[in-house]
Formats: C-alpha cells, structure tokens, sequence
C-alpha cells in the first residue's frame, strides 16, 4: 500500500518520520517539492511517501498534485518481489499540527476528520456568509472512508469530528464562535486540508486528515502553544497507524 502523508513544514514532516525505522529516508524529486520515503518497520509492503507541502489549501493542493502525478507517470515494480515501488497512491494523509477547538479538543490531543470543511469559501452577504455550494460552484466539504476513519481512530485514541480548513488562522473568541455556531461538529482548524482533498478527489485517491493540537482556536495567544508536545503527539500517531491501514479494505468506503 502506497500512502502519500502532506505535511505543511517541515518540522513537521520529520515529526512524523520520527515514527519510522531510524535509518536515512530515500528522497525523490518532484517538480516543486521533494518526497521521503519511510517504511514501518515488518510492514510488507505499506510505503510512506512525505511530503513538506507548504503552508495553506493552494499550497498543499499544488504539491499533492504534483506528487500524484508524478507517482502515476512513473509506476515501477520491483522485479524480485513484485511489489509496485511507485505508481498510484492508495492514500493521502493532510497531517500536522493544529488548533483545537475548546473543550473538546485540549492541546496535546489528535483529532481525525470525518469531514474535511473549507470554513471560509464563499461570500459574504447581507445575511451572513454563504458557502460557495450556495452559489452553484465546486464543494466546499470532503468526507474520508467512515470505515477507515473508525479504524485509525480506534488505535490512535484520535477524536473524529469536522476538521476546517481557514486560510486564515482564527485570532479571536467571537470568530472561534462564529465558526462553531456554522460548524457545530467542528473539533479542529488547520490550514491545508482542504486543499489536499480537492487534489485527492481530482486523482480518486481516498483522503484522511490527522492533527495534533498545538493550540486552543481562539484569542491569538503565542506563548500558549505547545507545538513540541503536538510534533510528539503527531509521532506517536504515526508510529500506531500500520495495522489499521494494513487491515483496511479500499473498495469498503
Ligand atoms: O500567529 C498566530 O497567532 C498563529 C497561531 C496559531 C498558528 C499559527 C500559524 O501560523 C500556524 C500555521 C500552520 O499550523 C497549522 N495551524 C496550527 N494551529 C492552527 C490554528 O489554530 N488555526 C489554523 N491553522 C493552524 C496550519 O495548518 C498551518 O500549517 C499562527
């Protein structure tokens, strides 16, 4: 199984080689980018493709993209074991460090979307904001496989909920409310999600966001992030996911 995980930076991509066996990943160029591959340990053939994709949904978008196609223009088999070393992903995982909103999602704790929501796409009008679906265009929602996000859940200890997508970070506890009250099943906001699931789509590869809280959605306070104890929670999420994923059937979405 081929697994594409985009990260926004790249502390935390290396956050989540971490998890992996502590020898030098091999690296591959892309146009724009360039992906490091990391294996479980004893994890037949589940192969980790990273990618530090930068930060925001265009961002992410673009470079998923990239590595998609240029996985799907260069689809290699080993020879002596059969395995396909390159070729179509089965899976992208939107990966990183996020807010969490409060209470339900302390710092220091994961959340795994159910539903992939950009917050912010549409219009302001003189009723309030209306997503762009209410104007006839695109999506502004993706959903992962239920059957896959029950099982990662299942042995990350994640929580699942609605993770949106803002491009910008929200700063304040009237914005915090404003998104709850349009979300309601909202647990966390990131800023690339979004973006990774729209490439996602465009390829059928089926899409997971994972996030480690690093900070309360809310009034825009620094010194209360902990984004070392979220890069560590973010580790040990990645160090657990081999058998769900190895377990999960792609066709039972
Ligand atoms: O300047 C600030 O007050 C501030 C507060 C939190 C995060 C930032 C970032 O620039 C981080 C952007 C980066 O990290 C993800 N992230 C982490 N926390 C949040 C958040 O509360 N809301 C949105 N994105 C967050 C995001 O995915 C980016 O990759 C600045």
């Amino acid at each position: 199984m081929r697994v594409l995980v985009a990260t926004a930076v790249l502390v935390e991509r290396d956050a989540v080689a971490a998890a992996f066996a502590p020898s030098a990943a091999l690296e591959y160029a892309i146009p724009g980018a360039t992906l490091s591959r990391v294996a479980p340990v004893e994890s037949g053939p589940l192969v980790f493709d990273l990618l530090a994709a930068g930060v925001g949904p265009a961002a992410a978008a673009a470079a998923t993209a990239a590595a998609f196609t240029a996985a799907a223009l260069n689809e290699q088999t080993d020879e002596q074991t059969d395995d396909r070393t390159s070729g179509p992903y089965d899976l992208v995982v939107s990966a990183g460090i996020g807010g969490g909103f409060q209470p339900e999602a302390p710092v220091g704790s994961l959340v795994l979307a159910d539903e992939i929501t950009a917050a912010d796409l549409g219009a302001e009008t003189a009723d309030g904001f209306v997503p762009v679906t209410e104007l006839g265009f695109g999506a502004v929602t993706h959903r992962p496989p239920e059957s896959l996000v029950r099982a990662v859940a299942a042995v990350t200890g994640a929580r699942t909920g609605a993770v949106l997508t803002v491009n910008t970070v929200t700063g304040s506890a009237e914005r915090a409310a404003e998104l709850r009250r349009r979300h309601p099943r909202a647990l966390a906001e990131a800023m690339e999600g979004f973006g990774v699931a729209e490439a996602a789509t465009a390829h059928g590869v089926p899409v997971l966001e994972l996030r480690a809280v690093s900070n309360p959605v809310g009034p825009r306070d620094r010194a209360a992030w902990r984004i070392g104890d979220a890069l560590a929670a973010l580790t040990g999420a990645f160090g657990k996911l081999a058998p769900a994923l190895e377990s999960w059937n792609p066709h039972d979405r």
